[in-house]
């Protein structure tokens, strides 16, 4: 599509594009994090859009689960193949944003790409990466991450697949004991993969040491059959991401070389010593590592959402506003602003969290290097609460952008209901977000008690800041919004700790007092969180260099986002002190000028977001606004409409309807 031929494009966004007040390319580098990175993404977007091997023959929609995962392995091995061929040092992480879109509904090589590698970089020795990194980083061998059993996915303590030490030959035994220990989800696993990570108990001189990472081959690499000793297959079809396989896997009795047990952290020696590790979950890090990839991922799925959703508010006329005059633009009404354009400052809010907690977990990583552990916490902890909160505002964005357009929205065609699917998992896997959030409540109600204690960690030193519990903020900037936010959250640890303390002190154990107050917890790490975001989004649109237009855009979004989450849960705000009644109502009034405001560049907002017609790939959502042609162009390929009559009318209805006579 050339954007520069305004012929072929719907007159409505014609003009929407003709109110745009500040640079769009200016934005668009912000999003991608510099021009750099604008230039590189594109490039890549542009080798994958133009070539034929990306395209489906049929839509997914209407081939089997056989045709649909053998449809997408193609196009992932042509990815694959594609990417390396490209020039080397890049850096694959930053990359696999561009791919978005490119690669529908689950791939079956995605977690050999962000789970597979990242636990051989990061779990294994140096003699062991000598030995399969190269191999997978070349796809010479493709593998998964095999924790989650039939029995527990949460409670990793809980695994029951046991990897036995026999020192005799020097070998693991890997077995699964019960049905519960069969493995059970892993992407790629069913029929891809030919080797995989295992998260299974060590048992060494007749003791459990917990989880440890082990690699196992699975299949032949020359018949691809699966090896004596291991049971493989695919789990059935899910709510969405059908052309990934997700499998099953149970041992018996197989063994492994001492060796494969991925030995960075810990050891097994020869003779069945345990040498332990720095700190004791550092073989979690795998999962730490990819929840803050999550946050990226959660950011770009909203981008594609509100990109149809806005666009299509654009295009799309509905009832009036002013009774007899023309339809207006659905866009056009408050209640449709109030949809869409708090998703686009979420979207802001989600790429700057993410960068922020990428650096952190960079100079945490850095730390380990020297051996120091002190940061491992502040990393857990934030790496879990923004997980949760990105993937579970992501979810709730993309389905307000699915309701926002109406009845076409629920059409495959328009993307929305695949985006979702493809968003919503993220609440689940890696760490479901109940158990995340409590695991951040964990760290606010052990940092809360040790105030005066300095631990370096940064995320949490405002709970020391008691003083601000009593002030009530009566200023309306950005910074004092970010206050209020602190405040609720400082005065919601302060409340769940009291009432901790006050059932320990009426003779409970901690852990039921811990239970019976978690939804008081839950809400702090949300709080907290949320709290963590605001300040982000607050200080890098401050300190941001832009032009002044670029600047303004930003500024209202963020303000937006602050007002909109305050009102979300003004409650909290109340029941501190941090705002008053009066106050509420008056940033709500602020939240509708804002949205008044922020309208007119909604569609150019979302141009800045630079998707290509080719991965948004939705109806709704292109850049000519050509939704209604489109719709139906999509419907004639459905295989029903190749017969006037379908068979099943001879089969079925005929005889129904001639039963009576
Ligand atoms: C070259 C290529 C590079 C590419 C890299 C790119 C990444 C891009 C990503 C793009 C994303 C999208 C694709 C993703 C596809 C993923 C598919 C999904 C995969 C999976 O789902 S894998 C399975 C995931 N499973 C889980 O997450 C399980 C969740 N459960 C847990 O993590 C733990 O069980 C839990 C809940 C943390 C509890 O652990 P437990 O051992 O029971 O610990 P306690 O609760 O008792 O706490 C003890 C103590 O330990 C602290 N703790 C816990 N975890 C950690 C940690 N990870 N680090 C540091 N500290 C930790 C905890 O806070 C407690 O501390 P105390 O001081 O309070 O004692
Ligand atoms: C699409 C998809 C892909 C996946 N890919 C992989 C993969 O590649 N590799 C892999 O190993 N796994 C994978 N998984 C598995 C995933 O990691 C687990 O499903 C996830 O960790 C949740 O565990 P669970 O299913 O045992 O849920 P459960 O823990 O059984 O959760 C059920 C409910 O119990 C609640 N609950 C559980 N424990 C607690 C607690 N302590 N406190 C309060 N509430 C609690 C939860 O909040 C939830 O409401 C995948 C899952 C999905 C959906």
């Amino acid at each position: 599509m050339d954007k520069n031929n305004e012929r072929e494009c719907n007159e409505d966004l014609i003009r929407e594009r003709r109110k745009c007040n500040f640079n769009i390319e200016e934005l668009t580098n912000i999003v991608d994090g510099g021009k750099a990175r604008t230039a590189r993404r594109r490039e890549i977007q542009r080798l994958l859009i133009n070539d034929p091997e990306f395209l489906d023959e049929i839509p997914q929609d209407y081939m089997s689960h056989e045709d649909r995962y053998s449809n997408e392995l193609r196009k992932s091995a042509h990815l694959m193949q594609k990417l390396a061929d490209q020039e080397s040092g890049h850096d694959i992480h930053q990359d696999i944003g561009a791919l978005t879109g490119i690669l529908k509904d689950g791939n079956p090589l995605m977690v050999h790409l962000s789970m597979f590698i990242p636990a051989i970089l990061g779990q294994a020795n140096s003699e062991q990466q000598e030995k399969w990194l190269g191999r997978s980083l070349r796809n010479e061998i493709i593998g998964t991450y095999a924790q989650t059993e039939l029995g527990h996915g949460t409670f990793v303590r809980g695994l029951e697949t046991r990897a036995t030490y026999d020192p005799t030959v020097e070998e693991f035994v890997l077995h699964t004991p019960t049905i519960t220990a069969t493995k059970w989800w892993p992407g790629g696993l069913g029929k891809t993969c030919n080797y995989c990570v295992v998260m299974a108990q060590l048992y060494t001189q007749g003791r459990c040491y917990g989880p440890h990472p082990f690699i196992v081959q699975l299949r032949d690499e020359e018949t691809h059959r699966s090896l004596p000793g291991i049971t493989l297959g695919e789990i059935g079809p899910r709510l969405g991401l059908n052309s990934n396989d997700n499998g099953f896997l149970k041992f018996e009795n197989h063994r492994i070389p001492r060796t494969n047990m991925l030995m960075k952290h810990s050891q097994v020696l020869k003779d069945g010593t345990y040498v332990k590790p720095l700190h004791n979950k550092l073989s979690y890090g795998t999962m730490m590592l990819v929840r803050v990839g999550i946050v990226g991922a959660c950011s770009r799925s909203l981008q594609y959402a509100v990109t149809i959703a806005t666009r299509y508010s654009a295009v799309r006329h509905q009832s009036e506003i002013v009774p007899g005059q023309p339809e207006p633009q659905i866009l056009d009404y408050q209640t449709q602003q109030y949809k869409v354009i708090p998703q686009i400052a979420s979207v802001f809010a989600l790429i700057f969290s993410a960068r922020s907690l990428s650096k952190i977990q960079s100079s945490v990583t850095a730390k380990l290097k020297d051996g120091n552990t002190d940061l491992l916490p502040e990393l857990h902890s934030l790496s879990s609460g923004l997980k949760a909160l990105s993937s579970s505002d992501a979810s709730w964005g993309v389905e307000v952008c699915r309701l926002a357009c109406g009845g076409h929205g629920y059409l495959a065609s328009s993307n929305l209901p695949r985006t979702y699917t493809g968003t919503t998992c993220a609440i689940t896997y890696e760490g479901e977000n109940t158990v995340l959030l409590l695991q951040v409540a964990r760290y606010l109600i052990k940092s809360y008690r040790s105030i005066g204690k300095e631990t370096g960690a940064s995320s949490v030193s405002y709970l020391a800041d008691q003083t601000s519990l009593a002030s009530s903020s009566s200023s309306f900037s950005n910074k004092a919004l970010v206050q209020a936010f602190k405040l609720s959250a400082l005065s919601l640890v302060a409340e769940a700790e009291a009432r901790l303390q006050k059932l320990c002190d009426m003779g409970q154990e901690f852990y039921h007092a811990w239970n019976y107050c978690s939804v008081l917890l839950l809400k702090c790490a949300e709080a907290h969180t949320r709290y963590y975001i605001c300040e982000k989004y607050e200080q890098t649109v401050d300190s941001l260099k832009a032009s002044e237009g670029v600047k303004n855009v930003l500024q209202s979004l963020c303000r937006l986002y602050l007002i909109y989450h305050i009102t979300l849960t003004h409650g909290d705000f109340l029941k501190c002190g941090a705002l008053t009644p009066r106050n509420i109502a008056v940033l709500e009034g602020e939240m509708c000028d804002l949205l008044a405001v922020l309208r007119p560049q909604a569609v150019s907002i979302v141009d800045a977001f630079d998707i290509p017609d080719e991965l948004l790939g939705s109806t709704l959502g292109c850049w000519d606004g050509n939704v209604y042609q489109r719709l139906y162009d999509e419907a004639l390929k459905s295989p029903l409409n190749k017969t006037d009559v379908p068979d099943a009318y001879y089969k079925y209805l005929l005889p129904l309807m001639k039963s009576s006579l």
